[in-house]
């Protein structure tokens, strides 16, 4: 795993950027998802564009991309990639990066899974650090399989000084922004990722974190 530093960045930093899919359609319909692979709402593919347009004015050129196998995440990062000029970029999708199991309440809409269980349950389910919805996954089971994922597959490509860009989920992403960030479980409750809305570390040499910022749309 990449080491923080207090560190300000310096020129020839290479760039880490993570990515929550646009909105997808059942985002849209305020359904647990999880696993389920729906494609992107309307709104989800003009975020893409968007979040793709940002990235492009920051000048940023990559040289691996990454997503999950759900096609909301690969789809924002065609995308993405068009934006950038970079169509041609080949798509690394792995199941690692999909998003934490959701179990029992993959397709309930949210605000009925509040009124069935309790809000308080619910939540708990949704931004605990260990507990895991009934049949899903905990975000500590979620980091299990992103975290070595991305030690064995993307650390060496950001050490060996390429950009990389990953196109994820709302807690795919939160168990690995855990990681780099050093957040305590109860930090990670309180954090939550926008959708489409690119978060850039940037990597010094010797493979410690200089920097963070989030491109908000
Ligand atoms: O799987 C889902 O329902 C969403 O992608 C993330 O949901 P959450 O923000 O409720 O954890």
């Amino acid at each position: 795993m990449l080491q923080k530093t207090g560190d300000r960045p310096q020129g020839s930093n290479n760039v880490l950027v993570l990515v929550r899919h646009g909105q997808s359609e059942w985002n849209r319909l305020n359904m647990f998802t999880g696993w389920k692979d729906v494609g992107l709402s309307e709104e989800g593919v003009s975020e893409a564009h968007r979040a793709g347009q940002r990235l492009k004015d920051e000048g940023l050129v990559f040289d691996s991309a990454f997503a999950s196998t759900l096609k909301r995440a690969h789809n924002t990062l065609d995308i993405i990639l068009g934006e950038v000029g970079q169509g041609k970029l080949p798509i690394i999708k792995a199941a690692a990066l999909n998003e934490r199991d959701y179990g029992d309440l993959v397709g309930i809409n949210k605000e009925e899974a509040r009124k069935r269980f309790g809000a308080e349950k619910v939540q708990i389910w949704q931004r605990s650090y260990d507990v895991a919805p009934p049949g899903g996954e905990s975000l500590k089971d979620t980091a299990a399989r992103v975290c070595p994922f991305f030690d064995r597959w993307i650390v060496p490509e950001l050490q060996s000084g390429k950009n990389v860009i990953v196109v994820a989920h709302g807690n795919s992403l939160r168990s690995l922004i855990m990681e780099l960030d050093k957040l305590t479980p109860e930090e990670v409750q309180h954090y939550s990722l926008a959708t489409a809305t690119p978060v850039i570390y940037r990597v010094k040499a010797d493979g410690t974190l200089a920097e963070k910022r989030s491109l908000a749309a």
